[in-house]
């Protein structure tokens, strides 16, 4: 039988490539093929260009997705590696996520100058994010903690830590980890105060909804367990996140038998929080989350938008 050479594409910062290179190499022992046989191809989106402000006020979705997805549709590569928790909840009806590899951990870390832990900052210390919901935990537990915009890869994200611009950062452990970088982490933050986004620590795969080789292909890499994590993550972000501009997290995870799933949305500066936990059956996971969501929904008396 001979497989038809399959082309992936991704973006080109160095967290992308190095999950786009533990696809492949997944992808060629699972085809008996080599590595080489698979093409890459790096392709530049909205979000790489844009360095100087926060993507929630750049016109929101897809800003990682849209180039890629035109390149599947355009039949210039056959698949597209991402981290989930860029994917955004509604795609292009030719575009389907094929699916998900196993997750690693979902942990936020913390980064802290000269090896601090964050209750260890000083009074009135300044923590480096672009995410709304980490500015958000942190401020739940230290009001006193300014945040400013910190943008970036990784490695830039590091080096303003080291380099004293900021007392501190919080990263996904899972993104560290993939660049070998996790000895950098000063500290393992807990899932009670920093549940992680929607989507955090998977890697999702998407390729044409109409392309049954490239799926079939995929299908013995992808993760069950993960995908329905993620149906649930999911549906609970497209229930509440109409802006991008409100702080939301959400986890779910296989209990046994149970689909067991957590999601709160907080106010901007960490002062209300707003949580649901619901579990069920793995085959509901989209219905749990829908429910989650919508039980905030009626919590808030002035929508989503009230909290930012
Ligand atoms: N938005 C950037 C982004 N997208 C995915 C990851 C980490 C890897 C992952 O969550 O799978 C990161 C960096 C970070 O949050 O530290």
């Amino acid at each position: 039988m001979t497989t038809p050479p399959l082309r992936i594409g991704t973006r080109g910062s160095p967290l992308a490539l190095a999950q786009t290179h533990m696809t492949r190499a997944l992808l060629a022992r699972s085809l008996g093929v080599a590595e080489d046989s698979i093409a890459i191809e790096i392709i530049r989106t909205t979000g790489d260009v844009i360095q100087d402000r926060a993507l929630s006020e750049s016109g929101g979705k897809g800003l990682f997705t849209k180039e890629l997805d035109s390149a599947l549709i355009a039949g210039g590569i056959d698949l597209a590696v991402h981290s989930s928790k860029d994917l955004p909840t509604h795609l292009p009806t030719e575009i389907i996520v094929a699916g998900y590899l196993p997750r690693e951990d979902v942990r936020d870390v913390f980064i802290g100058r000269g090896g601090m832990k964050l209750a260890e900052l000083p009074q009135g210390a300044t923590v480096g994010t672009a995410s709304l919901r980490r500015a958000a935990q942190v401020k739940r537990l230290r009001p006193d903690i300014k945040t400013a915009l910190l943008r970036g890869n990784v490695e830039t994200r590091l080096k303003k830590v080291e380099s004293g611009e900021f007392d501190g950062t919080l990263l996904a452990y899972a993104g560290l980890k993939r660049l070998g970088l996790a000895d950098r982490a000063t500290e393992l933050l807990p899932l009670e105060s920093f549940l992680p986004a929607a989507g955090q620590g998977a890697i999702g795969i998407t390729c044409r909804a109409d392309d049954a080789k490239t799926r079939a292909a995929l299908a013995p890499i992808l993760d069950a367990a993960t995908g329905f994590a993620l149906a649930a993550e999911r549906s609970f972000l497209a229930v509440l996140d109409g802006s991008c501009r409100t702080p939301i997290a959400a986890y779910a995870r296989l209990e046994g038998e149970n689909l067991v799933f957590s999601g709160e949305v907080l106010r901007s500066d960490g002062g209300e929080v707003f949580s649901s936990s619901h579990s069920g059956l793995p085959v509901d996971a989209a219905l749990i989350g829908y429910h989650a969501g919508h039980d905030i929904l009626r919590r808030l008396p002035h929508g989503v938008a009230g909290l930012a």
